[in-house]
């Protein structure tokens, strides 16, 4: 996107972290909402924060936004303090702000512009209203908006001014999935462009489409933290499935392959191979449909989704 309304920002390369946050911990009155929490963003990617309703994802976000204030802990947004250095941080992070902000009777592309201007070298907002589907809506006031476009507006609102780093909470949250999708391309061409971005969501689609690093979070703590290869792998006893004719003496494969593995015809010509699916099983299990002289159809190597480890860590399922 290396047009004149790229999402470009000049900062030069660093390996300092988008956002580092150490330890952070949250009360509200006896309730600890955040406790000891870390996360690390790196530059020019996209951290998806996850996790069930009252983990503490908003709670976060807000005080790496500067707008709520820790109990204990540290946050380092850009290298510097979300609240003493606010006025700096201001013009260097795009919040999504729900409801408009200030100016609800606005109209959309007159918030957007104004939004703009706050910025010595915005993103062009006509540009920005076409690429979110929002060019026919420029003259409807925020009010006005249906729930969605008042969404991607705000979206809009957020990245116009070209942030080094964006918070998006659930930035897709009661989009259609055309909506969605024109979203999350947007969401990623910025991370093409350099910019970093703290997502959080209850879809997992959207964090396994997007994100490039994933933390889980449950009751204020991490549970559980890598790219959404890592988490769905981790611990994976995967499954290998795949038709063939029925009746196959399948306690001849299971020679073949390391001990523990089972292999049972499921259904009528329907077969599944329990445990670990490495490469070389894999290999093993197709050179032995060669050496009987079987020509097996669907195999295919189930993996566990981002919402399996969810329900496993947190023992809850994920809104969706
Ligand atoms: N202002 C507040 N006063 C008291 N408790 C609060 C306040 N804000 C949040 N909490 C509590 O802190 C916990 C974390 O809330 P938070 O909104 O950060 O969670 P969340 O992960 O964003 O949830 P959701 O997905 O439902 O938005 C919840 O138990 C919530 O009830």
């Amino acid at each position: 996107m290396s047009t004149d309304n790229a999402v470009s920002t000049d900062r030069g390369a660093t390996t300092r972290p988008a956002l580092h946050v150490t330890g952070l911990v949250k009360r509200y009155d006896e309730h600890t909402a955040v406790d000891g929490l870390d996360l690390r963003l790196e530059p020019g990617s996209i951290l998806a924060l996850l996790g069930p309703n009252g983990a503490g994802k908003t709670t976060t976000v807000e005080i790496c936004e500067g707008f709520l204030t820790a109990d204990a802990g540290c946050v380092r947004v850009l290298g510097l303090d979300p609240i003493a250095d606010n006025d700096a941080l201001r013009r260097r992070i795009g919040v999504m702000l729900q409801g408009g902000g200030a100016y609800p009777g606005a109209r959309a592309e007159e918030m957007l512009r104004l939004c703009a201007s706050y910025s010595a070298d915005p993103i062009d907002p006509g540009w920005l209203l076409d690429v979110l589907g929002l060019a026919d809506c420029a003259r409807t006031s925020f009010r006005r908006l249906s729930g969605g476009q008042q969404q991607r507006l705000s979206l809009a609102c957020a990245i116009v001014g070209r942030p080094e780093l964006v918070f998006l909470d659930e930035p897709t949250a009661g989009l259609d999935a055309h909506a969605r999708i024109l979203v999350w391309e947007l969401i990623d061409r910025l991370r093409g462009d350099g910019v970093s971005v703290l997502l959080t969501t209850h879809l997992m689609d959207e964090a396994e489409e997007l994100a490039d690093d994933v933390v889980i979070i449950d009751h204020g703590r991490v549970v559980a933290a890598g790219t959404p290869a890592d988490l769905t792998s981790r611990g994976a006893e995967n499954e290998l499935r795949f038709s063939a004719p029925r009746g196959l003496d399948v306690a001849l494969l299971l020679l073949a392959l390391p001990e523990g593995y089972r292999c049972t015809e499921t259904a009528p010509g329907s077969y599944l191979v329990h445990g670990p699916v490495t490469p070389q099983v894999l290999a093993t299990v197709t050179a032995w449909f060669a050496k009987i002289d079987v020509l097996a159809t669907d195999l295919r190597v189930e993996t566990r989704s981002l919402s399996d480890v969810f329900l496993d860590l947190t023992g809850r399922a994920l809104r969706s």
